[in-house]
């Protein structure tokens, strides 16, 4: 049976593409420039290979110019044009990419920089235009020809004039609409926003009358006039492709402010050029200051994606982990699959390379900042600190052994942020755990009672004050063998003398019945009552059993999809105290003081712990009763 081949509904599918494809109207410069530039390549792969080709880079150039009476946008250039044939096989069949081929006749080998591939850029023409116009020259002919379409019902081809070598498109714009106006693309402005915003690093000039404010020649003093001035607007040169040894601090600060990818001035910054099994450049910026929406909803992380030096996307967030989120940068690759709209990636296996590569750059510049410039350090983690302690929490843990060298806290004794390292390193041989101590601030963590027994025995405690911070360390367990512990829980693991020990069961046991008496009532307020090992001056504290401590209590309690989680609270009772003894004495004599004084106690510990009383009326009269 004879196979019948598919036929398109051209009409239809240009519509589709035009208006489908591409996620803004804009990217049609984007396009025509890179074909232009394409085309300007073309030449100099001739000139590599045929001798009678000479290639003077100052010849070719890249023209966008206006008309806007006419409402015209031309994109001229003085690249390789093309013939009657070319016209009509390029421009005249969807999906038919010249380039492509060109990369896969000529054997380019560094042809990479060639971006066409698709053979559909072209059309994103149609977006704004109600017609094209295209006037080419084919480099080695002496004809030149011109292409027409409004889109819809085909094309023309005719013999034209055209003095040089080279393709000149003129857009006839769309009648602007209520939702566009086709007239910003006859905007000096924005075409040249539009311009550095894609093809900054276009490697030939991109020229554009500018209006310029010059000094009247036969004026006044100071009397300037506005004049039009061909100026080349983009960059051409990436500074990502520049060797490093070329390239000072201030030229990274430079295109740090250029690209506005902060107004602050960069702590550190990161060129990376990998030449391997993947190919990419990218400079990495570590921030100093936090942008005023980074920890809120707002925020988007990721990095610049460049190929071949044209910006596909801004913001690339897989390209970050989100515990790096604050790094600023771009990325460009040669290697990258693109889709027809270069808008998004259809396989990514190269993106996720590149995406680790990058993690453990940061990883590291971070050590080494750490290690090189503690104070820098310092100013950086006490912006994006939290973010990192978010990461060791978030995905399961999975990524604490990444972070965890990284993270820093507050120390009881060096009274500054330590790593986790320093603080393992220094502890005493009998300390078994690494405390931690959570509060509002570290002034309160100071005079938290529960800190008593374990800074007498010399030991640091790492003072938490955000939220972020016990749900972090819960996730980490331990660091080099030694558990955390948090001073509040039940057992410190504090060696304390036998004989000591043995007092305090004793007494334990002595007031056993006053602890049951206390803890009914108090009722389900507390899960126990019970004498302290680990006051020494204070007379009461809370503590807690189980998992949930008083802290994550107070950070569930906050969130909306709260579910009543609360902690195992045990009221901890000095039995050195003065305190004590009026609790037997009214255990022993006086019920309804026991009753007082042990409401009292308890209000108290809430107190110390910065939680909310629950009749603050009861508890002042409580107070002004004994008084
Ligand atoms: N300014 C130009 N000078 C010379 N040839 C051009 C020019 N513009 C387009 N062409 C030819 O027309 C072809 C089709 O262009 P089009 O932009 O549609 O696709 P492409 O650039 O090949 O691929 P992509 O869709 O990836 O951009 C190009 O491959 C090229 O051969």
């Amino acid at each position: 049976m004879a196979k019948k081949e598919f036929k398109a509904e051209s009409k239809r599918l240009l519509e589709m593409m035009v208006n489908s494809i591409y996620s803004q109207k804009e990217i049609f410069l984007r396009e025509l420039i890179s074909n232009a530039s394409d085309a300007i390549d073309k030449m100099y792969y001739k000139a590599l290979t045929d001798d009678s080709v000479n290639f003077d880079q100052d010849n070719f150039f890249i023209k966008v110019s206006t008309d806007k009476e006419q409402r015209t946008l031309t994109i001229e250039d003085t690249g390789i044009g093309m013939t009657q044939d070319e016209l009509e096989k390029n421009l005249g069949t969807i999906a038919e990419s010249g380039s492509l081929a060109f990369k896969k006749e000529n054997d380019v080998k560094d042809g990479h920089d060639i971006i066409g591939q698709f053979g559909v850029g072209f059309y994103s023409a149609f977006m704004v235009a109600d017609s094209v116009t295209v006037f080419s020259k084919a480099f080695g002919s002496d004809e030149a020809y011109k292409w027409e379409s409004n889109g819809t019902d085909g094309y023309t081809i005719e013999p034209a004039e055209k003095d040089s070598t080279g393709t000149k498109i003129i857009i006839q714009l769309k009648e602007n609409s209520e939702d566009e106006n086709y007239d910003d693309f006859l905007q000096e402005y924005e075409l040249k926003s539009i311009v550095k915003k894609y093809s900054d690093f276009i490697r030939y000039p991109i020229k554009m009358d500018v209006t310029v404010h010059k000094p009247k020649e036969d004026g006044e003093d100071n009397e300037t006039e506005e004049v039009l001035e061909e100026q080349t607007v983009n960059s051409m040169v990436p500074i990502w492709r520049k060797n490093k040894s070329e390239l000072t601090d201030e030229d990274y600060e430079n295109f740090y402010n250029e690209k506005r990818y902060g107004f602050d001035k960069p702590l550190k910054h990161v060129h990376i050029n990998v030449d391997g099994t993947i190919r990419y450049n990218a400079i990495l910026f570590i921030p100093e200051t936090m942008p005023f929406d980074y920890y809120s909803k707002e925020f988007e992380k990721g990095l610049e994606l460049y190929s071949s030096g044209v910006l596909i996307m801004d913001k690339c967030a897989d390209l970050l982990p989100d515990y790096f989120s604050f790094v600023k940068g771009m990325v460009d690759s040669e290697d990258l699959s693109l889709n027809i709209s270069r808008e998004i990636l259809q396989h990514d296996r190269q993106l996720k390379m590149i995406a680790k590569n990058i993690k453990s750059k940061i990883k590291s510049q971070l050590q080494s900042l750490l290690k090189e410039d503690r104070e820098k350090y310092v100013k950086f983690y006490e912006s994006f600190g939290r973010q990192l302690k978010y990461g060791v929490y978030t995905d399961f843990g999975s990524n604490k052994d990444d972070l965890q060298d990284l993270l820093m806290f507050y120390s009881s004794k060096e009274k500054k942020l330590v790593t986790l390292d320093e603080y393992v390193s220094r502890m005493p041989e009998d300390q078994k755990y690494v405390y931690y101590a959570t509060g509002e601030s570290y002034d309160r963590i100071e005079k938290l009672p529960q800190t008593e027994m374990v800074s007498d025995k010399g030991y640091e405690i790492l003072y938490f004050t955000e939220d972020v911070d016990e749900f972090a360390i819960k996730m980490l367990r331990e660091y080099k063998e030694k558990e955390f512990k948090n001073v509040s829980s039940g057992d410190l693991g504090l060696d304390t003398d036998d004989d000591k020990n043995e007092e305090d069961e004793k007494a334990a046991d002595e007031n056993k019945e006053l602890f049951e008496e206390m803890k009914s009532i108090l009722g389900d307020k507390i899960k126990d009552v019970r004498m302290s090992k680990r006051l020494k001056s204070h007379p009461v504290c809370l503590t807690t059993e189980g998992e949930v401590t008083i802290e994550m209590e107070k950070i569930l309690q906050s969130m909306p999809e709260n579910q009543g989680v609360k902690a195992d609270k045990v009221l901890e009772i000095n039995q050195n105290h003065d305190v004590f003894q009026s609790l037997k004495q009214a255990y022993d004599g006086d019920k309804d003081k026991l009753h007082l004084y042990t409401n009292l106690l308890y209000n108290q510990a809430l107190l110390i712990e910065g939680l909310p009383l629950e009749d603050p009326v009861e508890f002042t009269n409580n107070v002004c009763k004994i008084m």
